[in-house]
This record gives structure tokens, sequence and C-alpha cells, in this order.
């Protein structure tokens, strides 16, 4: 017996050996590899880091993207490394690198890093902010089904509606453009996540929408601040001087909380007594109460169908009203582009009508007008960062697994190698030559790359073009008017902490003539009597 266990044992150690130098070898081999390749191949070039805080101190809080665009000619690389406090990130500067990593590459640059800032701002459940992961594609199943190209006519007469009213609103209030701006903005997302209304200027999820955009607008860039590089900093007091970010997230933590709960609760209050229209948050409280009914868990439970639909919101948002924002500052500095795009509205529309739905794919340059907005000022200059889950080589530079990505979409609209005169305001730059324009490509990057792109793109962009053309059919923008009566032109200001933004600035605004106002009075009590009819959007 003793011969024979001593066999076996030594078999045992044998084997045991063996296993123990098999995973030793594909250890070292993958160590090895690991190393080898950042050995060999170097990180993409950038500027020199400072020892211990890397580069932290080098990048700028205030439009960060243009000094990556500088850099990214000096060190003539589209790609740029950095780091600080054992945090990586590149910035990616030209399309072909974000086209080749973030889509061609995509699932490999699925990832978001960490956004500590936004965890103490007291973000729940938000797709954007999720790490790739079964949680961010449970979110992106449920969210990206309605908001599809084909699905998104269905709020093509709640979009219609609003943009009458909006466009009314302008008109009316021309001090206060802005407001019916920002109502356009707020009624459409809020309908469909939550099947509420908007019953006035009062209205509190106008104030509640206000300040989110303010909260989210002047964050800074997402995963920049000292928390998001250095975790452990969140719980440093916010006093210390350069803790502003953190007084910041703290200072809004309230109204995050609150549009995150209480259109919620309304929504569920509205569905229990009967009242309020059909909504996201209608659709999948059903399911999920048929669930429990049954004695089954949801996927989807209480918590996600709340972020998910304060998602719509949040996302969806300030965006529009940012983007408008912007339609309205090209058009009063432009007034060549606006009288060629009213041109076109009347030969395409005629005068007698508003535009419709249906007319939008043929406006062929108010299309344009809207591309060369994007490109101008794409709000998210740096996009929302994505991290990269493995190792990768990108053109002979190593870009290790956990490094966060940021597109310089800024940059890749101003590129002069593609863009004649980048920082002009010309649509016709898109037009074939025999058309006379420069052929050059429409801007790409303003809704994001890849897997993580936006999912609101078809809704937005929908709602844009039918502000942007029922305005143009119905009023003039222009200067607004100093003391001397006369047109008098300013610089606006602009907010570049996060996201770029122009901020709040005086317009123009007046009917084109009596009978495009009473066209717009005319087509919104019509559209809401039918809505009401409906007791739908
Ligand atoms: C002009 C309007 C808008 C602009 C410029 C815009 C831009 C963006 C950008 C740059 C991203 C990041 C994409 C990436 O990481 O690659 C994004 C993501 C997202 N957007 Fe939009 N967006 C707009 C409107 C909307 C609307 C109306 C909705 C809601 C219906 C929405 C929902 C989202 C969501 C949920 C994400 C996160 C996607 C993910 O992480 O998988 N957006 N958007």
């Amino acid at each position: 017996m003793e011969p024979v266990l001593r066999i076996l044992s030594s078999m045992n150690l044998l084997s045991s050996a063996a296993v123990l130098a098999l995973v030793s070898a594909i250890f070292l081999a993958a160590a090895g590899l690991w190393f080898s390749q950042r050995n060999i191949l170097p990180f993409p070039p950038g500027p020199s880091p400072e020892p211990v805080l890397g580069h932290y101190r080098l990048i700028s809080e205030n439009a960060p993207f243009r000094q990556y665009a500088r850099w990214s000619k000096e060190y003539k690389s589209d790609v740029l490394f950095f780091w600080t406090f054992g945090t990586k990130w590149v910035v990616l500067n030209s399309v072909a690198a974000a086209v080749e990593l973030l889509e061609k590459r995509g699932l490999n640059y699925a990832d978001r890093p960490r956004f500590v800032m936004f965890e103490e701002m007291g973000w729940g459940p938000t797709m954007t902010w999720l790490r790739w992961g079964s949680k961010y594609k449970l979110h992106r199943r449920a969210l990206q089904p309605p908001f599809t190209r084909s699905r998104v006519g269905e709020y093509a007469g709640l979009q219609q509606r609003e943009a009458l009213r909006c466009c009314l609103g302008m008109l009316d209030r021309p001090d206060d453009w802005l407001g019916a701006v920002r109502r356009f903005a707020v009624a459409v997302v809020l309908k469909i996540a939550y099947g509420l209304d908007i019953d006035g200027p009062d209205s509190p999820w106008l104030k509640m929408a206000e300040d989110t955009s303010e909260a989210v607008g002047k964050s800074g860039a997402p995963a920049s601040s000292i928390m998001d590089r250095f975790p452990p900093a969140r719980y440093l007091p916010d006093w210390l001087p350069f803790m502003e970010r953190l007084r910041y997230a703290r200072a809004w933590r309230p109204a995050i909380e609150k549009i995150t709960r209480e259109p919620f609760e309304a929504s569920l209050k509205a569905m229990s007594s009967g009242t309020g229209g059909e909504s996201f948050v209608h659709t999948k409280m059903r399911t999920w109460a048929k669930n429990q009914q049954n004695g089954l868990a949801s996927e989807f439970d209480l918590d996600d169908i709340q972020g998910a639909a304060a998602t719509i919101v949040i996302a969806g948002n300030d965006t529009t009203a940012a983007t408008l924002m912007l339609l309205v500052l090209y058009l009063m500095q432009n007034p060549l582009v606006q009288r060629r795009a009213q041109e076109e509205i009347d030969c395409v529309v005629g005068r007698d009508r508003l535009p419709t739905w249906s007319d939008l794919p043929g406006l062929q340059y108010v299309n344009l007008v809207l591309q060369e907005t994007y490109r101008m000022n794409p709000l998210s200059p740096l996009g929302v960062p994505h991290a990269s889950i493995a190792d990768d080589v990108y053109r002979g530079m190593f870009i290790a697994r956990g490094t966060i990505v940021y597109p310089n979409v800024w940059a890749m609209c101003h590129d002069e190698t593609v863009y004649k005169d980048p920082f002009v305001f010309r649509p016709e730059r898109y037009l074939p030559r025999d058309k006379g324009g420069d052929d050059e490509p429409l801007p790409v990057g303003n809704f994001g790359f890849g897997r993580r792109n936006c999912i609101g793109k078809h809704l937005a962009e929908n709602g844009l073009l039918i502000v942007l053309s029922t305005l143009l059919a119905t009023a003039n923008i222009g200067w607004p008017l100093g003391e001397d009566g006369k047109p008098a032109p300013f610089e606006p200001e602009w907010s570049f902490r996060g996201q770029a933004i122009v901020l709040p600035f005086k317009a123009s605004i007046t009917s084109r003539s009596a009978e495009s106002r009473a066209l717009l009075e005319k087509k919104l009590a019509m559209m809401s009597a039918t809505a009401q009819e409906l007791g739908s959007q």
C-alpha cells in the first residue's frame, strides 16, 4: 500500500508541479507580453508631466479642448496621452482615430470611467454614467427602443405642437425668448418620460429642469475633477482651497435628487388616478406591476425605472435647449444665412401654411444650418468619456486597459485641413461644388461614437428642425435694438466649463407678417384641440 500511496502522492506532486509550472508560464508569458508591449511600444505623445501630479495642473478647467487641439499640432499626433494619480487618459483629436477606436473597436471602448464627482452629486442609476456591464445593458435595452429612427415619429404631434407654442412664445415675449425655448425642451421629454405637462411659465418642472441644467452644464468636463482622478479626495473637507468641485457637487445634490424623485412620484400619482398621458414610466410600471401580481421578479426594478426616466429628461432637455440657443445666435449673427433659409421654406412650403414633418427632409439648406450649428460649437466638446476594457495598440502606441478616452469633437470640427475657415458660419460648405459649395463632410461626433452613442439623436434632431423651420417661416431674428433704436451687435458670453454653452443673450424677434402669426395661432389651436380629444400626446 505504502509504495502505491508514495507513487500516487508523487503523481499528485508531479501534476501539481506541472499545473503550477503551466500557470506560471502562462502568467509570465502574459506579463512578458504586457511588459514587452509596454516597453517596446510607447504611450501616445503629450506634454511632459510634473513629478507625482503628472498632468493634473497642466490641464485648464476652462476650454481644455482648445489646449488639447494645440498640443495635438505641437506633438504632431492626433492621439495624446496624459496621467495623474495613477489615472491615465488619452484625447483623440481626429475623426479617423475616434472612428477606429470608439467605433470599429467599439466593444473595447464601451466602458465609462467612474464618475466620482457625479456620484457625489447624487445621481441614481443614470445610463449615461453607468459602467459597461449587465446593469448598463439592461438600461440601454429599455431606453433605446422608444427612440429609434422609426419610432420617434410617434412623438411628431407632441413636438410639432410644442414647436408652435415655442415660436408663439418667442414672438409674444421676445425679452423672454429663452423661456419659450426652455419650455419646449422640457415639455417634450417630460411628457415622453412621465406623461406630465407644463401648465404655464411657473411650472415647478421648469425650475427643476433649469437647476439641473445649471448643475450639469457647469460641473466641469465629466470625469476630470480631482475626485475622479483620485477618488479618496471625495472624503476631504470641501472648504479646502482646491476642492471647489466637491463644494459644487454637494451644493447641487438636492437639485439632482429632486429631479430624480419628484416627477417620478407625480407620474405614479397621475397613473393611479387615471390622469396624465401615456409615458415611459407608465409602460415600465405596468410590466413591473404585472410581474408583482404574478409573483415574478422584475429585471427592471423601481430604482431602474426612476433612474431611466430621469435620464431621458436630464440628457434630453438641456442639450436641446442649448442647441436652440445656438441656432438663434447664429441666425442673428448671419442675416444672409437666415434670408436664404427663409427663401427655401417659402419655395418648398409656401407662405400659406407652416412647415410640417413631411417637409423637413426637403429643406436641404435648413438641415445644413443645423449641421453647421453642431460644427461651430459642439455642446460636449470632449464628448462624454469612454474607457478601455483591455490593453490596446493603436498605430504603434500603447493604450492600457482602464484608460479614459476623450474624443475632442471640437478639434475634429475645427480642423483646417477639413474645413476651410472653420470659425466662419457657412452652411454652404457642405453643398457639392456644382451647387456652389465646398463639398466638406458633415460634422461627426456631436452625438458621440460607437456603442455609447446618444440614443436621443433622432428625437433631438426632429425637434430642433421643426422649431427651426417654424421659426424661420414666421419670425425675423436680429440684433437687439440699442437706445438709439438701431440694431446693437455685441459679443455673446460663453461658458466652457464642462459643456460649451452660450450664456443667455438678448435678441430682436419679430413676426414676418400678420399672416404668418395668424397661421401659428390657428394651427396651435387646432393641434391642441386634437390632442385634447385624443387625451394623449
Ligand atoms: C442636441 C441634443 C443632444 C446632443 C448634442 C446629445 C449629445 C450626446 C453625447 C455627446 C452623448 C455621449 C455619447 C458617447 O459617449 O459616445 C450622449 C449620450 C446620451 N444621450 Fe444624448 N444628446 C442630445 C439629446 C438627447 C436626448 C433628446 C436624449 C433622450 C431621449 C438623449 C439621451 C442620451 C443618453 C441616454 C445617452 C447615454 C448613452 C450611453 O451612455 O449609452 N440625448 N448624448
